[in-house]
């Protein structure tokens, strides 16, 4: 069996995709020799099966080649699965873990590294049972991360466009959290829980969020009028959004939220449906990555 196994998705990003079978043979070689395997994805989910058949036929490190979704179903598949490590190419609009990970965005330079790549663990969230890598939340990034699937176009600009369009309507809903002994009661704009720091495209929920402290830094945007959303957008922009006291953080591996009305959610960028009801947890250090 070959040492790794590349997850491709076709559609992950806005640039040209069939260039990537040809890069991976330049500095991976031919496939038929026998020293990778290339599994393109079919649709959702599918990523997910792969990898796990991919771990249990003894791939040591299976490569997701996409964005956050991407990431989130190869990693969703490695979970429990021992001597297998995932690594990214980041081939996506956002690809928010790689960014914090420092993986290159330059695929050539990516692929380099994955020949002797370095091992590592992570923590991994969890929302209602969804396992996440980077973020997941309730409110305003959920409607966002909603309307932006039926965008019809993907990318930096849709993304901007979609939240503009968003921010005029959404309205906030009354939560209560239950974390670390005690229990708040807010109005919930956005209610991030970040593993990594950042949704992706540089645009950081959380700057200082660590993979390997066990724990999720949690952040409540509770009011978004127009002077404090430009606020926040700066902030998430400049990676400096905890000192613009525009949201509130604290520490957390279990969080139970409560809502007053259905709320959408998210975990790394795929909307997920609405809930009344979440539990959020951390699995310390469940994922090895290669990088
Ligand atoms: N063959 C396929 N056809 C259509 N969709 C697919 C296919 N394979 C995978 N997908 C779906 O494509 C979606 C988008 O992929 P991904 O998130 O990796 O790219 P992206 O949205 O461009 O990047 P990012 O999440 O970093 O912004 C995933 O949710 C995945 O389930």
């Amino acid at each position: 069996m070959p040492r790794t196994c590349f997850i491709f998705n076709p559609m992950a990003g806005t640039g040209r995709r069939a260039e990537f079978p040809a890069l991976l043979a330049r500095y991976f070689g031919s496939e038929a020799s026998g020293d990778y395997l290339l599994r393109p994805t079919e649709g959702p989910g599918h990523a997910t099966e792969l990898a796990r058949a991919a771990a249990q036929a003894g791939c040591r490190v299976v490569v997701a080649v996409g964005g956050d979704g991407t990431v989130n179903e190869v990693g969703q598949g490695l979970l429990h699965q021992e001597n297998t490590a995932m690594g990214i190419v980041p081939r996506g609009s956002g690809n928010g873990l790689a960014r914090h990970l420092k993986v290159p965005l330059n695929l050539g330079a990516a692929l380099r590294r994955l020949r002797q790549p370095a091992f590592s663990r992570m923590d991994v969230g969890c929302i209602n049972d969804r396992p996440f890598f980077c973020t997941a939340g309730l409110g305003f990034d959920a409607r966002v991360s909603q309307q932006f699937a039926q965008a019809g176009s993907r990318g930096l600009s849709t993304y901007l466009r979609v939240t503009l369009q968003e921010y005029k309507t959404f309205e906030p809903v009354p939560i209560a959290v239950d974390t670390n002994g005690q229990t708040l009661r807010t109005d919930c704009y956005v209610l991030a829980f970040a593993n990594a720091s950042q949704y992706g495209n540089d645009v950081y929920i959380a700057p200082n969020a660590s993979l390997q402290d066990g724990l999720l830094d949690m952040c409540l945007i509770n009011a978004l009028p127009p002077w404090r959303a430009v606020q926040v957008a700066m902030g998430m922009a400049l990676g400096t959004l905890p000192r613009t006291g525009g949201a509130a953080y604290s520490h957390t591996s279990h969080a139970t939220v409560r809502a007053a009305a259905p709320i959408g959610y998210h975990a790394d960028g795929d909307y997920l449906g609405h809930a009344t009801e979440f539990v959020i947890d951390l699995l310390p250090l469940a994922l090895e990555v290669a990088m």
